[in-house]
């Protein structure tokens, strides 16, 4: 999952893509900022010529003004065009960066790369939370004033050369622009240091999002963590941005820029009072030469400006790392699996796993058969690996050893496309979608508009029918309270939600289905239904089930038991009661209660 280095310097690579992101918008900016160039440059001639007006030269007066007047509107005309025009290019920036992000982070087939820190330290930094909620469009405004700050420094340079002597703006710009560069070296540094490091600011964005948004708000509430919270969230804040903006320059070099600067300007300013008593030097030169003097500055440190430009562009290098996720093998070159499989088997060979990061495998070399059209149900400990079965077979990860084969074909060696629109799965964190109904349900087969009846049965299947009905409106009811007319489901509702989802998967061509812990959040009665549509549900299709409950697990045909990474028995349910083993010892265990109420119920 090779990532490309990313280039330090964001400003520059912005620079570079402004032209691709709006081409238009950023030409009307750059035309903007010369007329406002120009605007600064005008400004010292015209005080040039009213000097030479009122030292004597009368016609000069009209030409002071009307250079006066050209500055004026250059810049009070032209600055709110170039905010608004510098406003929707940030826009177009900033959607640009996180349509580079979204698309990256979803390019692989598989989602190891999300558990890699380097990768999930980039999406964090192209979010632009990771350097302090500092979006790229603030990188462009930044650009926006540092250009034409540049450029009428450059002019001033010129015009100094002119009003006074050549070598003048040598000197003082060169001090100018020294000192400046040590300190664009410390903002760098302390940009580039931190931004890759950013756990502060991270920590207090989780914090703040604990704090407002409704996920943990109940236990937030019950568990009194109002204070923690608040005090948690300031302290991480203020740390990360201490951090952030730790731009110390270095002390000597402090005191050499001041000393520089001062020799700079009395080089400047003393030969030209001399000449300016001498009479060598009209008082209109002397005053554009002041005046260009003092513009100089702009080719300095521009403090703000160059912090919020470098802090603010940090997202653009974070964002083309991300952009740049490749597939280990493009999915273009890989073949696609042929249709309706498996139709023979599932089969496990060897299959051996560690998730990135973990030196201790979840699966070490697992043998399992799964016959098609047959339903098996994988019971074991928590922690033991039969989720993450489910993701292996889903190819969100590949194995590290072994074979996942499909009929013979290996999946590793396919296009995971088709295969995966064969799998409706139901995770056991499947996601509630603050979407309508309709979308909940019809996101099992996306590619075709949802049509009402197929809606109804797999709502039916999946035991959600009827809760519709209560709903404000509907199947066009957004589920989040959140939303106008909108609703939250119980734990139970969700699930039967997520379970009608797959079902409508499997009536869009599904073969295989994958329940994690189906009945987990679903009252006796709606387990009961479930298990009365157990055959109906899984008929012609294979079945994949994953399951603490031993009632749920008979129901299949056949049960794995999964130990030390490994299946440790395998059969159907009356075979691994006769073996004894440690399926019996479990089911006898979740039974006895049962039993017990029953005996007692007898007597
Ligand atoms: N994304 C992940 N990154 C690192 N380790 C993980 C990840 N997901 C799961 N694990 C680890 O892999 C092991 C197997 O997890 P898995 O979810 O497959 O177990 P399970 O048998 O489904 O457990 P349960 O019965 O609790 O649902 C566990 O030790 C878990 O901590």
């Amino acid at each position: 999952m090779p990532a490309t280095t990313s280039s330090p310097n964001g400003a520059l690579l912005l620079l570079r893509q402004l032209p691709r992101i709006a081409g238009t918008l950023t030409f009307v900016l750059f035309v903007l900022i010369l007329g406002q160039v120009l605007g600064a440059v005008l400004l010292p001639l015209a005080a040039g010529r009213l000097v030479a007006a009122l030292t004597g030269v009368e016609a000069a007066i009209f030409a002071g003004l009307a250079l006066l007047a050209a500055s004026l509107v250059l810049d009070v005309v032209l600055d709110p065009i170039r905010s608004m025009v510098t406003a929707r290019l940030g826009t177009a920036v900033d959607a640009a960066t996180a349509q580079r992000t979204i698309e990256g982070a979803l390019r692989p087939r598989g989602i190891a790369h999300l558990d890699d820190p380097k990768v999930a330290d980039a999406i964090e930094q192209a979010r632009a939370i990771g350097v302090g909620s500092f979006p790229p469009r603030e990188a462009v405004a930044a650009l926006a004033g540092l250009i034409p700050l540049r450029l009428s420094g450059i002019a001033a340079a010129v015009l100094l050369g002119w009003a006074g002597a050549w070598w003048m703006p040598l000197v003082l710009g060169a001090a100018w622009m020294l000192t400046g560069h040590w300190q664009e070296l410390e903002i760098r540094r302390s940009v580039s240091a931190h931004s890759g490091e950013v756990a502060q600011l991270r920590q207090a964005a989780y914090l703040r999002d604990l704090a407002i948004t409704p996920a943990a708000a109940k236990e937030v509430r019950l568990f009194g963590l109002h204070s923690w919270l608040v005090a948690g969230f300031t302290r991480s804040w203020w740390a990360g941005m201490t951090e952030l903006r730790r731009t110390s320059i270095n002390k000597g070099k402090h005191s050499a820029a001041i000393l520089l600067l001062l020799i700079g300007h009395a080089a400047v300013i003393g030969p030209l009072a001399f000449w300016a008593a001498a009479g060598e030097l009209s008082p209109e030169r002397l005053a554009v030469a002041l005046q260009a003097m003092l513009g100089l500055f702009a080719l300095g440190f521009a403090g703000d400006l160059q912090w919020t430009l470098h802090t603010a562009s940090a997202a653009i290098p974070a964002a083309r790392t991300v952009g740049a996720l490749t597939d280990d093998i493009p999915a273009p070159a890989l073949p696609r699996l042929v249709e309706g499989l498996p139709r023979q088997e599932i089969r496990f060979e060897r299959v051996s796993f560690r998730y990135p990061g973990d030196t201790r495998p979840v699966l070490d070399e697992l043998d399992l058969v799964l016959p098609a059209g047959s339903s098996l149900a994988i019971v074991g400990d928590n922690g033991a690996g039969k989720s993450t079965i489910a993701k292996l077979l889903a190819g969100l990860y590949r194995p590290d050893g072994g074979r996942i084969l499909i009929d013979g074909h290996d999946l590793a060696e396919y296009d995971l496309t088709d295969w995966r629109r064969r799998l409706a799965v139901v995770f056991q964190d499947f996601v509630r979608y603050p979407l309508p109904v309709r979308d909940n349900i019809g996101f099992g087969a996306v590619e075709t508009p949802v049509r009402e009846a197929e809606l109804i049965t797999a709502a039916r299947l999946g035991g959600f029918l009827g809760i519709e009905a209560e709903l404000p409106k509907g199947w066009d009811t957004p589920l989040s309270g959140e939303f106008a007319e909108g609703a939250d489901l119980s734990g139970g509702q969700w699930q039967r939600l997520a379970l009608s989802r797959a079902l409508y998967a499997v009536r869009h061509g599904a073969g295989v289905l994958v329940l994690d812990e189906p009945t987990a959040q679903l009252d006796v009665r709606a387990e009961h239904d479930l298990y009365a549509r157990f055959l109906e549900i899984t008929q012609d299709i294979t079945t994949i089930l994953v399951s603490h409950r031993f009632a749920t697990v008979r129901l299949a045909d056949r049960i794995a038991v999964l130990r030390d990474g490994r299946v440790s028995e395998y059969g159907t349910h009356a075979e691994l009661l006769a073996a004894d083993g440690r399926y019996a010892r479990m089911f006898r265990v979740q039974s006895a209660p049962f039993a017990a109420a029953e005996g007692n119920g007898h007597a």
